[in-house]
């Protein structure tokens, strides 16, 4: 029935003030009021609508991403919409665009490397799309390893241009987003030549299509790479492969903050760190993790209405069977991940303020902070999509068969969100870069360089070696200071393990690559500490609602008892709990989870999240599941007609050579 609320009696057991816990979750009453504003603005527009998305074949549903872009940026002008308000246009309008990579990294590419002259040359173009930009850095045959990249860019002293060619086939660039149908230009990274001497990668602009008639210019092949995993999802982007024939750009094209070449073919470095090439990975990484906690919320919003609508088993005397979200193994499956969901919000938020900071510093040249902003991007972003990627696969399961429906919205939602464990690095690859941070500040400790930061704890590493968990019962496990001591002696112990045995090797390279597998173990161990860390943190803070602090509590418990739980061998490896100790966690995990269970629908309404964005018939906020997902079968193409096309081809013959076996 329409209008009646299904979920209302569990909204009514909430124990915390929902709408102050809405403004926790955005960040800030002006953030809250901004997202609440903007989703309902694309959520009643139908030029955004989302109306059988995943039935449209490739052509077509390319072409309503064009168009929705194009509305998009017609509504954002009409509506003179800030760059924060277009961005979050973007986000509630929910689909993969060219203009992700335009906004997201050939602008930041510009910007971050590009010197003041570039910028004021290319920004104004690139800010009004009267140019459309991608970032062609992947090649066919590399990706992680940067510094392989084959395409060249070759100084010609004779007319002060480079020319830019892809020597290979594996030099092709391959997977750029944005490339294969819509860009006009690409921020392409090439090994740069002059002089006869190769200097490593570089970033270039280069024009790749013509601005009267789209056709790519005199020497640049440029196409769409194929059809990529699930319906409809990423292939709404134009992921590109490209190739260039000797193609000509002036001189001043060479993004040259970070290095220049002089009109004579001089390569000049700058005394920035050469490290800043890479800087705009390290911005997209950061808004990754921010990301993360919207995909998993998403997910777990679905997952959580939808336990409390289904029912099985357990009906006494004819009455109503058992609400699946009170059996315990599905609140031990999603439980974690609501808490998780949260956990990554704050991350996310902490991460954001790193990312300013930093970037703060190296303005007025001060890099020493870089190294740990590297580590922290690229770890949080592989520990918080790898668990994102998995949450929401766990969420479709926690939906059972219906889960498995295009209409749950998690399938769609699990195709676009899985990539994001491979591009802007691949997760394994990042974790070795944390360490490598991590192994590197170990190699230190001795020298008086003092740790500081989110590696600060290594500062005590002789007390984290040897000291052992106090905790006597269950509910000792929800002090602070307990638990950041086990994940501090747990990480810590981790790395110096991989320390000492890395020193046992001649050759630091080939230790390295032997004991990868522990190496990223040890990184995993360091984030996750990085997480638990700034979520009791944010507990500190001054949190208004009723009961609100108090959920968070329940949801930090959860969020790092599961991971204990979870990696109980670390710990119980590393000597820091005994066994009995791991068992008492275990017990005041379940137990939070009876604390959590009558706040469940409350704790994802307040992500407010309208219908429009969840896409899910599971998830809608009424609960009105059953008519709705009747009703939703029906407009199938496949039910268009009772007779299918093809049975006169095929299902007749068929039937009939059936009926003249049976005969025989
Ligand atoms: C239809 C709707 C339309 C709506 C329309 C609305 C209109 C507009 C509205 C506005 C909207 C805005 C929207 C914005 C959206 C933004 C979202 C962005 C979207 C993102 C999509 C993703 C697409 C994907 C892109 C990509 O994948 S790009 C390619 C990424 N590639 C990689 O990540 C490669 C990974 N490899 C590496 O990073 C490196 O090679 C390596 C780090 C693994 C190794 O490098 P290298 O070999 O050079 O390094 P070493 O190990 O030797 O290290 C050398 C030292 O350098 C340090 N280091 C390494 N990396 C960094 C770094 N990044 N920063 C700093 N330091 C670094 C090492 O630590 C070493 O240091 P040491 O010497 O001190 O030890
Ligand atoms: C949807 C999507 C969008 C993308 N968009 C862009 C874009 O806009 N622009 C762009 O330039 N690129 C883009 N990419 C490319 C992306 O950045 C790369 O795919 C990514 O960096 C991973 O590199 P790879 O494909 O070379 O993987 P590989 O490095 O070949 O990884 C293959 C396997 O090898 C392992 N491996 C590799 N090196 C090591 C090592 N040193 N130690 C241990 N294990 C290792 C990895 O863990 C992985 O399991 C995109 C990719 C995808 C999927």
């Amino acid at each position: 029935m329409e209008g009646v609320d299904y979920l209302a009696d569990e909204r009514k057991k909430a124990e915390f003030d929902v709408n102050e816990m809405k403004i926790v979750w955005a960040g800030s009453r002006h953030n809250f009021e901004l997202s609440d504003r903007i989703s309902k603005l694309v959520a009643n527009d139908p030029g955004f609508s989302k109306e059988g998305r995943t039935m449209l074949p490739r052509k077509e549903l390319f072409k309503n991403t064009l168009r929705k872009a194009t509305y998009a940026w017609k509504r954002i002008i009409e509506l003179r919409l800030s760059e924060e308000e277009a961005a979050k246009l973007r986000h509630f309008v929910d689909e993969p665009a060219f203009t992700d990579l335009h906004w997201g990294m050939f602008i930041p590419a510009i910007k971050g490397q590009g010197t003041d002259e570039q910028q004021k040359k290319w920004l104004p173009l690139a800010y009004k799309m009267q140019i459309i930009g991608c970032y062609a850095q992947t090649e066919l045959g590399h990706g992680s390893n940067v510094q392989g990249l084959e395409t060249t860019a070759t100084f010609d002293p004779q007319t002060d241009e480079f020319v830019i060619h892809s020597p290979t086939l594996t030099s092709s660039k391959w997977w750029p987003g944005g490339l294969g149908k819509v860009s006009t230009h690409a921020v392409v990274y090439a090994r740069l030549i002059t002089n006869g001497k190769d200097y490593g990668i570089n970033g270039f602009i280069v024009q790749l299509r013509s601005l009267e008639d789209h056709k790519p210019l005199p020497g640049v092949t440029v196409g769409d790479i194929g059809l990529k995993f699930g319906n409809g999802a990423y292939n709404t982007m134009d992921n590109g492969v490209l190739r260039f024939d000797h193609v000509r750009i002036p001189r001043d094209q060479m993004l040259m903050r970070v290095s220049q070449v002089t009109r004579e073919g001089k390569y000049v470095q700058s005394d920035v760190p050469r490290q800043l090439l890479y800087g705009t990975m390290v911005y997209v990484r950061q808004t990754i993790v921010s990301d993360a906690s919207n995909a998993l919320s998403r997910a777990v919003c679905i997952a959580t209405r939808y336990s409390a609508v289904r029912r099985q088993f357990g009906s006494q005397n004819g009455g109503q069977e058992i609400q699946v979200i009170d059996y315990k193994t599905q609140q031990n499956r999603l439980f974690p991940l609501l808490a998780s969901a949260y956990a990554f919000r704050f991350v996310g938020e902490w991460l954001k303020w790193l990312y300013t900071d930093v970037t703060q510093r190296l303005q007025a040249n001060d890099f020493s902070t870089l190294p740990e902003a590297h580590a922290c991007t690229a770890g949080l972003k592989s520990l918080t999509t790898t668990a994102t990627a998995d949450g929401i696969e766990e969420c479709r399961k926690l939906c059972g068969g219906h889960g498995y429906l295009c209409s749950s919205g998690l399938p769609e939602l699990f195709a676009v969100y899985v990539p994001a464990c491979t591009y802007e690095g691949d997760n394994t690859v990042l974790l070795l870069q944390v360490a490598r941070f991590l192994m590197k500040t170990v190699s230190q400790l001795g020298s008086g360089k003092k740790p500081v930061g989110t590696i600060a704890y290594m500062g005590r590493i002789e007390h984290l070696m040897q000291c052992r968990s106090d905790v006597k019962q269950a509910k000792d496990w929800l002090k602070p200071s307990a638990v950041v001591e086990a994940f501090e002696a747990r990480a810590a112990r981790m790395s110096v393990a991989c320390a000492q045995n890395l020193s046992k090797f001649d050759n630091p390279e080939e230790g390295f690559a032997e004991l990868a597998a522990d190496l990223a173990e040890a990184a995993v161990a360091h984030c996750q500490l990085i997480v638990v860390s700034k979520f009791i943190e944010k507990l500190q803070q001054d949190i208004p609602g009723e009961g609100v602090k108090q959920q968070l509590e329940v949801l930090c418990g959860i969020y790092y008892l599961f991971l204990l739980h979870k990696h109980q061998g670390d710990f119980l490896g590393t000597g820091y709990i005994t066994s009995k100790q791991a068992s008492l966690a275990n017990d005041q995990l379940r137990a939070l989870y009876s604390q959590l269970r009558p706040n469940a629908i409350s704790l994802v309404d307040a992500f407010n999240y309208t219908d429009h964005f969840l896409d899910s018939i599971l998830g809608r906020y009424d609960g009105n599941v059953y008519p709705k997902l009747y009703e939703a079968a029906w407009k199938d193409p496949l039910n268009q007609s009772d007779i299918a096309d093809g049975f006169h081809e095929y299902i007749r013959p068929l039937l009939k050579q059936q009926l003249r076996t049976a005969r025989l």
